[in-house]
């Protein structure tokens, strides 16, 4: 999978280099390319913004800069391949969620639009929709002060889904939202910690026990925590003993 980044604070995506990403691009895996926008601006200032039709607080990323940074990587998507995702992190946008991360791991080129201030002129999204799938995403109900942040997770929980960036594929199951249910709790050494003790039926052996007391505890948390993804499961997805709880 190809990445391209624009952002006007790049160095803000400089920890994508990191932990799992990190191996994942050393291993060809995955290509992750940041781009300053003011790099596509030709005025003696750089210019990216400027005040928004209709008046109104702040000010709005130019459509121009952006136009000819996104073409400079959509063009590159050869003809062969499928055409480039373009999201746009916005607090207008879909809510990010698992399903979507795993649908969009199957992408070829995704390229991510960091927008500041009040946003990036509509019309880029218009014009974009002739060269790539638009998704407008947003990564929760709360607001940030640009999509910087937002694309640092959306890549995040994207690129650990890339057959090969995790080491061990098993440790992507029975991850929370991965089946519809929330991660058991887990302990490691020492098995008593400050009055603390590893629950009992860990140290047993007996891996079936050990299986369905790790599914109960899935159960218990997500129906205390987060009811509502209990109550969308397929009925078909709880067994017998899984309604006790
Ligand atoms: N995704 C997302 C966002 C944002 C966001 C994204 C882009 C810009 C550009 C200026 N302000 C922004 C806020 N706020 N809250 C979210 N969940």
């Amino acid at each position: 999978m190809r990445i391209d980044v624009f952002s006007i604070f790049p160095e803000y995506l400089a920890p994508l280099k990191l932990s799992l990403i990190g191996k994942a691009m050393d291993a060809g895996i995955l290509s992750v390319a940041v781009h300053d926008l003011r790099e596509f601006t030709h005025d003696r200032h750089r210019t990216v913004d400027d005040t928004p039709y209709g008046g109104g607080a702040g000010m709005v990323m130019k459509p121009e800069p952006w136009a000819e940074a996104l073409e400079s990587v959509f063009a590159e998507s050869t003809s062969t391949d499928a055409r480039p995702v373009l999201l746009v992190p916005s607090p207008a946008g879909e809510v990010f969620t698992q399903a979507m991360a795993r649908e969009l791991a199957t992408a070829q080129h995704l390229v991510v639009a960091c927008g500041r201030y009040e946003g990036i002129d509509h019309r880029v999204s218009e014009w974009s929709a002739e060269h790539a799938d638009v998704r407008f995403v947003s990564i929760g109900d709360y607001v940030l002060n640009g999509g910087e942040v937002a694309a640092m997770v959306m890549i995040e929980a994207i690129a650990r889904l890339i057959p090969g960036t995790i080491g061990n594929p098993e440790s992507l199951t029975e991850e929370s939202h991965e089946d519809g249910l929330l991660e058991y709790p887990v302990y490691t050494k020492p098995a008593s910690w400050r009055g603390h003790d590893v629950p009992e039926i860990l140290l047993s052996g007996n891996h079936g026990a050990i299986a369905r007391w790790r599914r109960d505890r899935r159960l218990e948390r997500t129906r205390a925590v987060r009811p509502e993804m209990l109550e969308a499961l397929p009925a078909e997805a709880l067994d017998k003993k899984d309604r006790a709880f």
